[in-house]
């Protein structure tokens, strides 16, 4: 397997290291130029060895925006990282900030293809810190367990909180704020330059001092008062580069006479109420900030989720960030959220011990997760349905024909992402009329794999048994057929429509071959209401042929065959067809063609072919945020014993999919699905 070297391209640090690592190579993600002018340049770890500096970073308010120059720090530090890879043989993942633009997306990916990595991604870090082992290890021991929760991001360049559910960022909810730790440094060096010293060419140096020895007050009030007094001496040519809280020193009882005489010609500052800077988290207007504050932007967030039965449940605030280790933050938060929610609201507040690191260990853990799926791939493992407050309900409705299957379903009230992390079995749906639960249901067993040779049936062979009949792609031994019932719309007969999974997020497509399943067609489309379009929709739709009532198995030209004709089975989009010019409403959005989906082994291409799309009425609008996907279709044209033409059946997955195939955290928007519905109307021409 490829290793994979997880880069996190933060605007205060530089993160990288192998997935098998355990903790990130880090340097500050900047640059500088020794100060007065005409001094060396210095990048990412070197700037600190220096005195006197201008210090640059490639990103502006967290977006990357210098990429010549990011490229210059990647270099360095890659060279000093010392991976055991060189560039050539590894990929890179590379993790951006929240709601950053496509455009600089494909730019990054450019550039790190330039620095000769075998392959490139991007990620949003959202809410991918939440699969971090940490992260995630706390929110299970969590006093009020819920699939909802709000990612709070408190980093160099800003704020950003996220509401998720089931891990999948509800993206129309995200809300930024600029004031991060680039901004409380600057405010404290604003301060240190009227009181003490003007620190602006030993910017790093301001930072560290608000990581010794700054801390949020419990109450704004307090904010008034003088803190106690700590010393902090600033660093010199002869002790190194690094500055020390003296009075945490003296605690420690340090004896030699020579350091304390070092220390009394040291140059110190003696902090007071700067101290108290981070208070310009809670209050950026009091420090002539006209934003929202850390609490306001949580409440502003939680209150933007467009479901109102989720917004209790997501007083439940992840942090993550380095600015989360604030001394004093987290009980502030904690009391500020609790006076601003509804009482009612469950409000609690989780983080691990090394929260600057929790999205590059979330983005290590997906990919390792997105390993795993790709190793082990168990459709027995789609039983394991979980629904979220009821928010699917099934309708069964089944056909009049004792022999043929059929089955229609309506979905409703389905919200994506979020509703449903699993895969729905098929055969599970079909148990308890109306009630949108899910009973176990008997496995059906498959019998051939995806690159199976197609058996050429003898004529003169005995009708096998449901296991020896295994042969195509496809094929499956059903061991329980559905009952049968209302139609449930009119000319809907003779066929078996089955709703095999819905998944939101993160799987590929690989996976999805690995579990025997052709992806036939796909449809992407896109919506956006933050910025450029981040999210796709992808349907497939794949054949399920099964045996002939004389016991032959359907070879895979004679199902194309009878898929080019007039009644072919027919699948339609109403945002337009994959291969048509893009929808009426995402003139903006990319939509792959079919021939940029990697499909499996020929059959899968074959069957691909003979399924025909094509766009319909219907069209999402820019900003709208529903849409409705109607599936026409069947597969593998058969007649079973009484003479009543039999569709195999259709396997439909619907599942929502970040922008690239990697991880499924970078949901930025989804679109939602008002209701999804199966018919196959061709059945009835062949009656
Ligand atoms: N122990 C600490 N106490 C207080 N603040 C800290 C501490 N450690 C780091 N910080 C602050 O956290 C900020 C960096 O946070 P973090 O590393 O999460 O940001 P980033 O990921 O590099 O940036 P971005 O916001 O662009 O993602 C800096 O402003 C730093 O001063």
């Amino acid at each position: 397997m490829t290793p994979v070297l997880v880069l996190d391209l933060s605007g205060g640090e530089l993160r990288l290291g192998l997935t098998s690592a355990l903790k990130p190579y880090c340097e500050t993600n900047c640059w500088a130029r020794s100060w007065p002018k005409g001094g060396q340049w210095a990048f990412g770890r070197e700037v600190s060895e220096h005195f006197s500096y201008r210090i640059f970073r490639p990103t502006r308010r967290g977006l990357l925006l210098d990429l010549a120059q990011q490229r210059q720090i990647l270099l360095r530090v890659l060279q000093r990282a010392q991976l055991e890879r060189k560039a050539a043989e590894m990929a890179v993942l590379a993790v951006l900030a929240p709601l950053t633009p496509e455009v600089v997306v494909q730019e990054v990916v450019v550039m790190l293809e330039g620095l000769g990595f075998l392959e490139c991604t991007c990620i949003e870090s959202s809410c991918v810190a939440l699969k971090s082992l940490g992260l995630g290890q706390a929110l299970r021991s969590s006093r009020h367990p819920s699939p909802c929760c709000t990612v709070l991001q408190l980093g160099f360049s800003g704020l950003f909180a996220q509401p998720t559910i089931e891990g999948k960022a509800i993206g129309s909810a995200g809300r930024r704020s600029p004031v991060g730790g680039r901004v409380l440094t600057n405010l404290l060096l604003e301060t240190l330059k009227l009181r003490h010293f003007d620190l602006r060419h030993a910017w790093l140096v301001v930072q560290d001092i608000l990581e010794a020895t700054c801390y949020v007050p419990m109450e704004s009030d307090e904010a008034k008062r003088e803190p106690s007094a700590v010393t902090y001496v600033l660093p010199d040519l002869r002790r190194g580069s690094r500055g020390f809280v003296a009075a945490a020193k003296e605690e420690k009882g340090v004896e030699e006479k020579k350091e304390k005489e070092e220390k009394e010609e040291a140059q110190k500052l003696i902090l007071g109420l700067e101290r108290l800077m981070p208070e310009a988290l809670f209050r950026p207007q009091d420090y002539g900030i006209p934003c929202a504050g850390v609490t306001e932007l949580v409440v502003s967030a939680v209150r933007a989720v467009p479901e109102e039965l989720w917004r209790p449940h997501l007083g439940r605030v992840v942090l993550c960030g380095g600015l989360a280790r604030l001394e004093g933050l987290l009980p502030r938060l904690q009391r500020e959220l609790r006076k601003e929610l509804p009482e009612e609201w469950p409000v609690e507040l989780l983080q691990e011990e090394e929260p600057e690191w929790s999205v590059w260990r979330g983005v290590v853990v997906s990919v390792w997760g997105n390993w795993v799926e790709r190793m082990q791939p168990d459709l027995e493992g789609l039983k394991d349905i979980k629904l979220f407050n009821d928010r699917l309900t099934f309708h069964r409705n089944l056909g009049p024909c004792s022999k043929c299957s059929l089955a229609g379903f309506v979905l409703s009230r389905m919200s994506l992402p979020g509703a449903v992390q699993h895969a729905l079995h098929a055969e599970g749906l079909w148990s308890n009329e109306g009630s949108g639960e899910i009973a176990s249901a008997p496995a059906e067993e498959i019998v051939s794999s995806p690159d199976a040779p197609v058996p050429k049936p003898k004529a003169d062979a005995p009708v096998p048994g449901p296991k020896a009949a295994a042969g195509p792609t496809l094929t499956r031994a059903r061991t329980k057929r559905p009952q049968h019932g209302a139609l449930p719309v009119p000319g809907v007969k003779m066929c078996e429509v089955r709703m095999a999974g819905l998944v939101t997020g993160g799987w590929s497509i690989e996976s999805l071959q690995k579990l025997k399943m052709v992806p036939v067609w796909m449809v992407f489309g896109k919506r956006s209401t933050l910025g450029p379009p981040s999210c796709r929709i992808r349907l497939h739709v794949a054949p399920l042929h099964s045996k002939r009532s004389n016991g032959d198995v359907p070879n895979r030209s004679k199902m194309s065959e009878q898929c080019q004709s007039s009644d072919a089975p027919r699948v339609s989009f109403p945002m337009g067809s994959p291969t048509s010019a893009r929808p009426h409403g995402l003139a903006n959005s990319r939509l792959d063609s079919p021939s940029a989906v990697s499909t499996s082994g020929s059959g899968a291409r074959q069957v691909r072919k003979t399924w025909t799309c094509r766009a319909s009425a219907g069209s999402v609008q820019r900003g709208r945020k529903r849409a409705e996907i109607i599936v026409e279709g069947g597969g593998g044209h058969r007649r079973c014993s009484e003479g009543c033409p039999e569709v195999g059946g259709v396997w439909v997955f619907l599942w929502m999919c970040p922008t690239g195939d990697v991880g499924d955290s970078t949901d930025q928007d989804f679109l939602e699905f008002s209701e999804v519905s199966w018919s196959s109307p061709h059945a009835n021409s062949r009656l």
